[in-house]
């Protein structure tokens, strides 16, 4: 469990404090534009950067405290676009550093569809493919440290994992990220700019404007089209009827 007491940044891009608990089991969806700080909080939470104001604590003891290799066993970090540094075969990519049993291997292949490309040299995978072994590699960094038993699966957190991914595998991405959370009892961080994913797929939404969090619940309060519209300046239409009843926004022509 990750809690933010009023945990920020002061230098540059700065993050306005903040409060918060980040539990496991649950996907937490970051949303907001373009340079609303998303990537930044994301970097604050895993500790890559640390806050300048304020604590975080990771299972009880200040993330700061951690030493980096225990720290890797309960959280995991998956920048945006994310290349690897060698040009590993994919399913030795995944071991790298964590020494996991070929079976979660396996089945995190499968788990990413993407275990006919095991074999393959990951600088010659499209964008779409690498993306998710970027992902896969982050959730196997977790589980292969975890005991099947733990009562928390560790954090993994993702910065903008569809990017690159069709509307197919975006389903089946953000299904198995559920189900990790569900079954491993993760935390799942996202950041998403697919506000229709977060409402469909998410438990809380942060909603990220300027550096601040300026609202954050459930997707159908936080995602009200009157707030998107403003914060995004766009211009937006309601959809009624979405997955379990939750409105869905689209683009007004
Ligand atoms: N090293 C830096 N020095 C100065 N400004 C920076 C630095 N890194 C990021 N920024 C700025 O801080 C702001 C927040 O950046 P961040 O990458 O966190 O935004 P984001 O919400 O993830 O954006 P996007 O949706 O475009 O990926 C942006 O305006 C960015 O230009």
């Amino acid at each position: 469990m990750l809690t933010l007491h009023q945990a920020g940044l002061t230098n540059t891009p700065a993050i306005a404090p903040l409060d918060g608990t980040i539990r496991p089991g649950e996907l937490l969806a970051i949303v907001g534009p373009n340079g609303a700080g998303k990537s930044t909080l994301l970097s604050m939470l895993s500790g890559f950067r640390s806050a300048e104001q304020g604590e975080l604590h990771l299972d009880g003891k200040p993330l700061r405290a951690w030493p980096i290799t225990e720290l890797a066993n309960r959280r995991a970090l998956v920048a945006q676009q994310e290349l690897p540094g060698f040009d590993w075969q994919t399913n030795e990519l995944l071991s790298l550093g964590s020494n996991p049993s070929k079976s979660l291997v396996a089945a995190l292949l499968d788990d990413l569809d993407i275990t006919h490309l095991a074999k393959r040299s990951v600088l010659s995978l499209s964008g779409g493919e690498r993306q998710r072994v970027m992902i896969a590699r982050g959730a196997c960094q977790l589980l292969s440290r975890c005991s099947p038993t733990a009562k928390e699966g560790g954090i993994l957190l993702l910065d903008e994992p569809t990017s690159a991914l069709d509307i197919g595998q975006q389903q089946r991405l953000m299904r198995q990220l559920r189900s990790w959370a569900t079954q491993h009892h993760m935390a799942i961080v996202c950041v998403l700019h697919d506000l229709n994913l977060a409402s469909t797929y998410a438990d809380r939404v942060w909603l990220l404007h300027q550096g601040q969090r300026i609202d954050h619940g459930l997707p159908n309060q936080v995602l009200n089209p009157a707030t998107i519209a403003k914060i995004y300046a766009a211009e937006l239409q309601r959809i009624e009827g979405g997955t379990h009843g939750k409105p869905l926004l689209a683009l007004a022509p």
